[in-house]
């Protein structure tokens, strides 16, 4: 089923999400609908932070034929370099806008996959740009708190707006 985004500046955004327990049926569930909503949306990455499950849950998929899904359960990142590369990143909790932000070039990503065996990858360009935005959700993080106070109260109002005005 498609789950709903929650929307900056919802407080609910904030919340840190707890490590699973369990990777059981449920949970691949869940990870089925995080899927069918990132699609959806479209995005390449979502975090169930941004569905209201405050699980450490993240689903990518970066391809252009939208099939080459990844599950990444209890994320453990290291950087690998010093090197900060900058992206235009943009974000389905904070639709519209889209700020450079520049994260570690290069990453060492261990997780567990959808059916709980333990996996580590190194990530360069969009996939460590975008894992890292996706673990910055799970730790209650979003891509405006790197943007200037200026910039993050322009944004805010501007949703607000939009929200105020859908009601
Ligand atoms: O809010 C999210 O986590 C999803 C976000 C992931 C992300 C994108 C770019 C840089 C960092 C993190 C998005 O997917 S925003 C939408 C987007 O970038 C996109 C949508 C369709 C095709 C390609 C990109
Ligand atoms: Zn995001």
């Amino acid at each position: 089923a498609k789950l709903e985004i929650l929307e900056f500046p919802d407080p609910r955004l904030r919340t840190v999400a707890k490590p699973v327990e369990k990777v059981d049926d449920e949970l691949r569930k869940l990870i089925d609908d995080m899927f069918e909503t990132m699609y959806d949306a479209p995005g390449i990455g979502l975090a169930a932070t941004q569905v209201d499950v405050h699980k450490r849950v993240i689903v990518m998929d970066l391809s252009d034929e939208k099939n080459e899904p990844q599950v990444f359960i209890n994320p453990e990142i290291t950087p690998l370099t010093e090197e900060l590369a900058p992206y235009e990143e943009g974000c389905l909790s904070v639709p519209g806008f889209y700020e450079k932000v520049k994260r570690p070039a290069r990453v060492m990503i261990k997780a567990l996959d959808r059916d709980g065996n333990a996996f580590e990858i190194e990530a360069d360009e969009l996939l460590a740009t975008c894992i890292q935005h996706e673990i910055d959700h799970l730790e209650g993080k979003l891509f405006v708190d790197y943007v200037s106070r200026l910039k993050r109260d322009r944004i805010k109002k501007k949703l607000e707006k939009v929200h105020r005005l859908q009601g």
